[in-house]
């Protein structure tokens, strides 16, 4: 039996199932099943034909401070929105599949770059290779948010919403979400143990039991499994297999010139979501003020505006260094990073303004978190300082190379003893 029968075959077990707490053991290990199924079978689709060997899809250079996919159905404005929000122009037309490509824009939004990706349009099973649905796929797993997009004259559109999350979830795409805070560790030998700091509601009434028979699902019979929230089958799941994908992702409900206000008021309240119109410039477009949609997209980014300055220097409002939450975090030290290797190599301290300082200015460490708008100044080592560090380089390099020298003689010898 090929993998997508079991697949059909337990979704069927599943349907029959009936969710009391006498199934609940059962429907779980089913659940694991399934999952362990779904990820062989997306590891060796993205692993031959379909797409680019290296799982990026369409071949798009990054640019700017982070990237936003566009994700939608046909025709509901994907195109006319990065025409409104950069000053690429990508064709946009009545008809369905007038993008077939990627399309890369640039947005600017209060000093930031944030590029922009229009693709062709997804129908149901994307995931599985339907239209060009793997590459479009594979390019919202390599993006920093997802942007959604929905036409609100369409019928059926809580449907739409969940078979774009359901071909996003495929692929370990997990939208709004935080990677759970559980640890497994393998053991070489003994029984699954399982610990957790909070009550388990979600593992049913013998929660030891249900996460031995899910690990046993992926031949792990020994290990330490501590929880530090409550967790479901789902969550365990992806922790085990592990290439799950954690973003961001914004709803836009387009083209609300085209219903009535009672299924706009509807709309707004749909969870991460907004209403908009493309073609109208409403909550799109300029003035900046207006446009929620670059607000939100800001938020959901978790960008980070710092402004540097020089001793004795106003700080430069113009162009700040722009961080991102869900890159590489919004420290000091991805603050000298981003600037230079050398800057973080001589980096002695900080002087912080804003409101991520106790006071004003405060002086921190590489590991101080820095909030939206803060102002850093940087410190560097004196020349000293530097030599010191330099000397102590040349000590430890000099170290290293004898007890290399020495482990190098030392297999020698055990080499030569054992042919002699
Ligand atoms: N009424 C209305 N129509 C819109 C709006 N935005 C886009 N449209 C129209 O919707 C149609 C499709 O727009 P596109 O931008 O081509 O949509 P797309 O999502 O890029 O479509 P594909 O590339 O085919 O997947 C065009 O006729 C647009 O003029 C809007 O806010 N209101
Ligand atoms: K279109
Ligand atoms: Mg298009």
């Amino acid at each position: 039996m090929g993998v997508m029968e079991k697949i059909k075959e337990i979704e069927a077990e599943m349907a029959r199932t009936q969710k009391n707490k006498a199934t609940n053991y059962h429907l779980g290990t089913l659940k694991a099943k399934l999952a362990r199924l779904r990820n062989e079978l997306f590891v060796e689709q993205s692993g031959s034909g379909g797409g680019s060997s290296t799982g990026e899809g369409f071949d798009v250079a990054r640019n700017g401070d982070a990237r936003v996919a566009l994700i939608g159905f046909p025709s509901v404005g994907k195109s006319s929105l990065l025409n409104a929000l950069t000053s690429t122009e990508s064709e946009a037309a009545a008809y369905e599949f007038t993008t077939l490509t990627c399309i890369p824009g640039v947005l600017n939004y209060s000093g930031s770059k944030i590029q922009v990706l229009d693709l062709p349009g997804i129908i149901e099973g994307a995931a599985h290779g339907a239209g060009r649905g793997k590459e479009v796929i594979a390019v919202a797993r390599n993006a920093d948010a997802i942007l959604i997009v929905l036409d609100s004259m369409k019928e059926g559109l809580n449907r739409h919403r969940e078979i774009l999350e359901r071909e996003l979830e495929t692929v370990g795409i997990r939208l709004n979400q935080r990677p759970p805070d559980v640890a497994v560790s393998k053991r070489s030998g003994g029984a699954v143990r399982f610990s957790s700091t909070v009550p388990q509601t979600k593992l049913g009434p013998d929660p030891e039991k249900i996460v031995t028979q899910i690990l046993r699902e992926y031949k792990i019979v020994s290990a330490d499994v501590l929880a530090r929230e409550e967790i479901t089958v789902d969550q365990l799941v992806d922790v085990i297999i592990g290439n799950r994908q954690y973003k961001p992702c914004l709803y836009l409900y387009n083209k609300i010139d085209a219903v009535t206000i009672e299924e706009v008021d509807q709309l707004a309240r749909m969870p991460h979501s907004m209403v908009g119109s493309v073609a109208q410039r409403f909550n799109i477009g300029e003035p900046m003020e207006d446009d929620l949609l670059k607000q939100n997209l800001w938020k959901y980014l978790g960008l980070t505006r710092i402004y540097t300055k020089r001793k004795g220097s106003p700080p430069d409002l113009e162009e700040p260094v722009v961080l991102s939450d869900i890159r590489k975090g919004t420290t000091v030290k991805s603050l000298c990073a981003n600037i230079s290797t050398q800057l973080l190599r001589d980096f002695n301290y900080a002087l912080v303004w804003g409101t991520s300082a106790k006071h004003s200015p405060q002086r921190c460490g590489l590991s101080h978190k820095l909030d939206d708008e803060d102002v850093v100044q940087i410190v560097s080592k004196t020349i000293k300082q530097q030599q010191l560090d330099k000397n102590y380089g040349v000590l430890a390099q000099e170290y290293q190379d004898k007890h290399s020298k020495k482990r190098l003689e030392a297999k020698k010898k055990k080499q030569q003893r054992l042919r002699g």
